[in-house]
């Protein structure tokens, strides 16, 4: 159930290349049981930026209070966000969408999680759901170069984990797909977060086998009141259908809506 609440930053540290992890402590974390749903964080206490921010879920711990979220410092909101110190809150509203199903897939069964850039923070919580299940994950991580690469040892404790850099300067020179291509197996599903044009690319990638999608998309409301982040349905010739990736989604079955 949707909440908010004032919640206090209990970490906040530089961990790859404009990105940071932020720890926040509240007893809203309690209402955080999907991998896959984010928040929207109000970044000050002031009115600038005046609409708030979507960050997903990347980490819950419920014996603590506590949920990590991991970002990236790309405009004016997430800059001020940057400057917020250990001690300080900030206003939370979530948890919000729906998340990966986490049991489409049975123990002894292997999942592939495929996250690009900024993409991969909710697959995180969702790797370790998978695993606590018996599920065998293997992640395929993309970053444009080694700097801006996080998160690998935290993945490689729970599964076979490559990584991908457009310059090659860590990993497999290229995209996640190229690492795709060498995959000895074949996963009975997928689970992927990151660009577009990724999304895109692993869709096509894998279209014999079922798949789970979360999409980024600009959100005003971020609570489907808006249609700010409206997507089109695929296979609607009268392009007339709808889903609202804050509300219906951020995660779709791979084929349901137009990428
Ligand atoms: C469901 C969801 C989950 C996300 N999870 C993460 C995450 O875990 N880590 C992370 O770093 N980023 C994540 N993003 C992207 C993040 O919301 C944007 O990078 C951020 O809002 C940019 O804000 P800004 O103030 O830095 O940029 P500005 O360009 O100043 O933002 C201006 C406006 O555009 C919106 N906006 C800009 N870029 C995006 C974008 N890519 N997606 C949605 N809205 C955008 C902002 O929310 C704001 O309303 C997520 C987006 C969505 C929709
Ligand atoms: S952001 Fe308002 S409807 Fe989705």
């Amino acid at each position: 159930m949707i909440g908010h609440q004032n919640m206090k930053i209990v970490s906040h540290e530089s961990i790859a290349a404009d990105i940071y992890e932020l720890v926040l402590e509240g007893e809203l974390t309690k209402r955080m049981t999907s991998p896959g749903q984010f928040v929207h964080i109000k970044v000050t206490t002031g009115n600038d930026p005046l609409l708030r921010r979507p960050i997903s879920i990347c980490s819950i711990d419920p014996d603590l209070n506590q949920f990590t979220m991991l970002y990236r410092v790309s405009g004016s909101g997430t800059r001020v966000l940057a400057e917020r110190a250990t001690g300080a809150s900030v206003h939370v509203l979530g948890p919000l969408g729906n998340g990966f199903p986490v049991d489409y897939l049975k123990h002894g069964e292997r999942a592939l999680l495929v996250g690009g850039g900024i993409g991969v923070p909710p697959l995180y919580e969702l790797s370790k759901r998978l695993t606590e299940r018996g599920v065998h994950v293997t992640h395929i991580l993309g970053f444009q170069t080694e700097k801006a690469v996080f998160y690998k040892k935290e993945f490689e404790a729970l599964g076979d984990t490559y990584i991908a850099t457009v310059d090659g300067s860590y990993g497999t020179k290229g995209f996640v797909t190229d690492v795709a291509d060498q995959l000895s197996f074949q996963p009975d599903a997928y689970y992927t977060c990151g660009p577009a044009a990724m999304l895109k690319a692993v869709e096509a990638k894998f279209k014999d086998i079922n798949g789970f999608i979360s999409m980024e998309q600009r959100m005003g409301c971020g609570i489907g009141a808006c249609l700010a982040c409206v997507c089109h349905v695929a296979g609607d010739e009268s392009n007339l259908l709808y889903k609202k990736v804050c509300s219906d989604g951020p995660v779709f079955k791979s084929g349901e809506v137009v990428l």
